[in-house]
């Protein structure tokens, strides 16, 4: 049977990067996806605002909503202090089996935990399951209609502190216009967007950085 594109993208990071070093990760899958092909990880443009946000925040508690092949997952823990944890959920069972081989070859596994299902069903159950109290950082890169009502969702869920930091990719493209509005007319948060452009090409998109108010 013909090999998948997330696949051919595990190979191309056996292939190319060293096993514990996650920035030769991050690098490989960014050539793979550069000169073989696009995929949608978030890409190294966008993927340095991430960086700065996240070792300006030097969160204990993330979760990431959509891990794909684990690009960003990598981008994250990678930036994290050894006791810091990151959940990360991926609904498509074939995606979080090569992401789980791509955060092992990084070397990342101790303060990674990939969940498998879907984000309403788990946000619920974040305190009871994993002892969760609320997240300091909160990455969006999911199912785009699913930004909004998961953000209600963790709110409800009190899951959100004063501070928390939610960012959120693609707000351009493919776009996520409900999540918007919400995000920049809601008194519960100071919103602020990063233009950028779409993984590697020229097209415009940018991440939105909200920070909740309580
Ligand atoms: O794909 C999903 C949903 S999760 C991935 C969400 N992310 C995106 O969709 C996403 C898309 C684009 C993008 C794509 C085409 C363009 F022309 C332009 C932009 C860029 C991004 O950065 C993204 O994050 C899924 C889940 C479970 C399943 O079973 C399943 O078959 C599929
Ligand atoms: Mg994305």
């Amino acid at each position: 049977t013909r090999s998948t594109r997330p696949q051919r993208l595990l190979n191309a990071v056996r292939k190319h990067a060293t096993r514990g070093d996650p920035q030769s990760v991050i690098s490989a899958i960014d050539h793979f996806c550069r000169h073989s092909e696009w995929a949608m990880n978030i890409g190294d443009e966008k993927g340095s605002i991430l960086d700065s946000v996240v070792s300006e925040l030097n969160p204990e508690k993330v979760l990431e909503l959509g891990t794909y092949c684990g690009y960003s997952t990598v981008r994250i823990a990678r930036l994290l202090p050894p006791g810091a944890r990151l959940i990360t959920l991926e609904f498509n069972a074939d995606y979080a089996a090569i992401a789980r081989q791509v955060i092992a070859w990084a070397g990342l596994e101790d303060r990674v935990q990939l969940v498998e299902g879907a984000s309403e069903d788990w946000i619920p159950r974040m305190k009871e399951h994993f002892g969760i109290e609320t997240f300091d950082f909160v990455f969006l890169d999911h199912w785009k209609d699913r930004y909004l009502p998961d953000t209600k969702l963790m709110e409800d869920c009190g899951l959100l502190r004063k501070g928390t930091v939610l960012l959120a990719d693609n707000v351009i493209c493919p776009g996520v216009p409900d999540y918007l509005q919400y995000v920049r007319n809601s008194l519960s948060y100071k919103s602020c967007y990063f233009k950028s452009h779409l993984e590697y090409t020229k097209a415009e998109d940018g991440l939105e950085k909200s920070v909740f108010l309580g």
